[in-house]
């Protein structure tokens, strides 16, 4: 069995709060885009895991599709050994979720193929263990979350007719080395309410709160977002904790100018 983990952009995301377990309370909008990675189960005698693709920092046993194998198990005690393959093409650290994305297409491929009879409800509830954006990926709906990013509430929002580009720069930024840096500030008005407004307005109204620190550690980033804005972007911004920063367009800009140092994405 084969799927297809796609990517997700953040629009907006306002850290709000410091939560006494560790973790951050925050406002962001989820929203899918077409990136994906290949991810292949097969039945087997033996659990084994196998990349290809971009590289994945890391052992392979701490990659989250053996780890949502393993909380599967505890539950499903005869659930089968299983080969897994991902070929992975989503920039990591790059703040689209790839990981978790990977996760969460990987609980719902093993609840069809096995017959676990898990419900949407119940899947985000393994997904959440694995990673605070894990569950999003369940659904894979344009959302507006809150709580960790975990907790949610639909939204008609489409992009459909407008150019998406994507770029990740040359850095990479790790999700811990961004909440690290953070200063959380209580919204005035919740973004559920911002993101209604025309695209053109966002840029008046949302943003990211990990750009200030991020874009002082890593000036290329902060470039990109320039560019898009030189180009006539609509609304730019980074995506979740970077590097990748997107790029919302009427018409599809020229951006061979940054083809020679960063990879780009056109219409996600
Ligand atoms: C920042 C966001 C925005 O969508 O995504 P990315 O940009 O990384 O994709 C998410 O909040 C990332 O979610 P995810 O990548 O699943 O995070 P986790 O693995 O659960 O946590 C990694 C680390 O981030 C911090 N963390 C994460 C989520 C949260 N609400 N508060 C936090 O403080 C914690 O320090 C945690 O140890
Ligand atoms: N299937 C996976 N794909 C990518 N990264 C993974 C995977 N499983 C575990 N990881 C770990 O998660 C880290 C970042 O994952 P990723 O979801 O790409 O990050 P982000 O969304 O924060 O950019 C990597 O450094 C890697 O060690």
């Amino acid at each position: 069995m084969i799927v297809f983990p796609n990517a997700k952009i953040n629009i907006g995301l306002n850290i709000t709060e410091r939560r006494p377990d560790g973790y951050h309370n925050l406002e962001t909008v989820f929203y899918p885009i077409k990136i994906n990675d290949v991810l292949e189960v097969i039945e087997s005698d033996v659990l084994s895991f196998q990349s290809s693709g971009l590289d994945i920092p890391g052992d392979d046993a701490d990659n989250l599709c053996i780890k949502g194998y393993h909380l599967l198990k505890k539950d499903f005690p005869k659930l089968p050994a299983v080969k897994i393959h991902l070929h992975k093409n989503i920039p990591i650290g790059a703040g689209l979720g790839g990981g978790s994305s990977d996760a969460a297409f990987f609980i719902k491929m093993m609840n069809e193929k096995f017959g676990l009879g898990l419900s949407d409800d119940a899947m985000e509830d393994y997904a959440r263990v694995l990673g605070a954006d894990c569950a999003f990926f369940i659904r894979n709906q344009p959302v507006f979350a809150f709580e960790k990013g975990d907790e949610f509430e639909s939204l008609k929002l489409s992009l459909e007719g407008y150019s998406v580009v994507l770029v990740m720069p040359d850095a990479h930024v790790s999700t811990a080395e961004a909440y690290r840096g953070v200063k959380p500030t209580p919204v005035k008005e919740s973004l559920y309410d911002l993101v209604q407004a025309p695209v053109a307005d966002w840029k008046r109204y949302i943003r990211n709160d990990f750009e200030t620190h991020i874009f002082a550690a890593h000036p290329v980033i902060r470039g990109v977002k320039a560019t898009f804005y030189e180009q006539g972007a609509l609304y730019a911004s980074m995506s979740g904790s970077g590097a990748s920063v997107f790029g919302i367009f009427e018409t599809m800009p020229d951006l061979s100018a940054l083809e020679e140092y960063c990879q780009v994405f056109y219409n996600v």
